[in-house]
């Protein structure tokens, strides 16, 4: 059974999440639209060619631009390398691209087509867990520069997302897992029953297929669905989808993106929590709680304690500062978000040393 949940945007799109969708996009694509370029990359090379040959049979031009794996694929270089593809083809406004990938092939799809003649449209085909219940949702595109993560991009909302559940079949189990940090984060700031049902059964959250795990998908994007559509450009309910964000980002910087991004959420969701405990802002409980159900799913809640120099710098060139002052999204309780803004530099080093350790976590992921 397919699921359909709407978002409100610049325009009304849907997130359908069930299986066999691929006959879902030529209505996504528009009736004027003459060619398709696809975003991929090679992990997807089957897909998106048995998906180039779809559209070719519906009269379309299609093409596939293979782009490089993971963050490699989100930098100024790869988007040029898209622009000169589509020009090569004369794309022109009514033409269409498709992001199929993970998180780091849609922001870059995203990217591309709002960008390409000030904004075409873009369909997401999210294939990781990440991408599904986050990145191809919500309109946010971005590529990294030398000085950190997302700080260029543009908010360019999909006319539509398509989740195909069993293209997870295939997720390598760390990429699976590094997703479900990201469900975890709207649990927390959103949706309990997300924490219950992971608790409950954290196997069946970590196996394609299973129930448990399509019902995670579903009540994610509803948390982001429903953020996005009240506040689109991040004025200031969408900060709340950032939990986690201000250190994980700083960690994936430090780690010069060898690190996945969901694993980085992971403790930076341990850090948002301890700082916000040292703040007087949120319970023990609620904090141990953070510890156990990311460790319930094999996710990393610690990280090296020699980096601190890094981290601050890289967490001052967060989008969430302002001026001098640093920002952080942080919990009262569970599913009562808050701000924490210019908090003193020994909490922030005191929430640093809650989350150390003498090496690099010992987690693989
Ligand atoms: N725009 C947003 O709102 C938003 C939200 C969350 C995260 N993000 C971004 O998303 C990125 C992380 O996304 P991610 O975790 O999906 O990582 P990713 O895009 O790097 O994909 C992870 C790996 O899975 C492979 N892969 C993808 N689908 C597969 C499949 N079905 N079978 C086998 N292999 C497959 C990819 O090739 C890659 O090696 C980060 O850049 C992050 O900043 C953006
Ligand atoms: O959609 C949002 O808004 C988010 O913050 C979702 C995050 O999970 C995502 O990683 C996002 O790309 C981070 O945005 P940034 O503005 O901190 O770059
Ligand atoms: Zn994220």
């Amino acid at each position: 059974m397919t699921r359909r949940i709407t978002v409100t945007a610049e325009h009304t799109y849907d997130v359908l999440i069930g299986s066999s969708l691929l006959g879902e996009l030529a209505p996504l694509l528009g009736g004027d639209v003459r060619r398709v370029l696809i975003l991929a990359p090679h992990a997807l090379a089957t897909t998106a060619e048995a998906m180039r040959e779809d559209l070719l049979a519906g009269g379309l031009e299609a093409y596939i631009a293979e782009v490089p794996d993971a963050e490699e694929a989100k930098t100024a270089q790869v988007a040029a390398f898209c622009w000169g593809v589509l020009g090569q083809a004369d794309f022109t406004r009514s033409d269409a691209i498709v992001g199929l990938g993970g998180g780091a092939t849609t922001d870059l799809a995203g990217f591309v087509a709002a960008t390409w003649l000030r904004g075409i449209r873009v369909i997401q085909v999210p294939t990781t867990l990440l991408a599904m219940v986050d990145a191809a949702v919500g309109g946010k595109t971005g590529i990294n520069t030398a000085e950190g993560k997302n700080l260029v991009g543009s908010f360019h909302s999909p006319r539509g997302v398509l989740a195909d559940l069993s293209t997870l079949e295939t997720l390598p189990r760390h990429d699976l897992v590094a997703g479900l940090a990201e469900v975890v984060k709207c649990g927390f700031i959103a949706d309990p029953e997300i924490l219950t049902l992971i608790e409950n059964d954290p196997d069946g959250a970590r196996t394609p297929g299973s129930a448990v795990l399509a019902e995670l998908v579903e009540r994610s994007v509803a948390v982001k669905a429903s953020v996005v559509s009240q506040d689109l450009r991040e004025a200031s309910l969408r900060e709340i989808l950032n939990y986690g964000h201000t250190f994980g980002h700083a960690i994936e910087f430090t780690e010069r993106f060898s690190w996945r991004h969901g694993a980085a959420v992971s403790v930076g969701m341990v850090y948002a929590a301890e700082l916000a405990r040292l703040a007087g802002r949120l319970s023990e409980d609620v904090v141990a709680r953070h510890r156990a159900v990311l460790e319930l799913l094999g996710l990393p809640t610690t990280y090296r304690g020699d980096r601190w120099p890094r981290l601050l710098e890289a967490m001052r060139r967060d989008k969430k500062t302002r001026g001098d002052m640093l920002r952080f999204v942080v919990l009262e309780d569970v599913a009562r978000p808050t701000r924490l803004e210019g908090p003193d530099p020994t909490l922030l080093t005191a929430a640093y040393a809650e989350v150390a350790v003498d090496q690099a976590s010992s987690i693989d992921l």
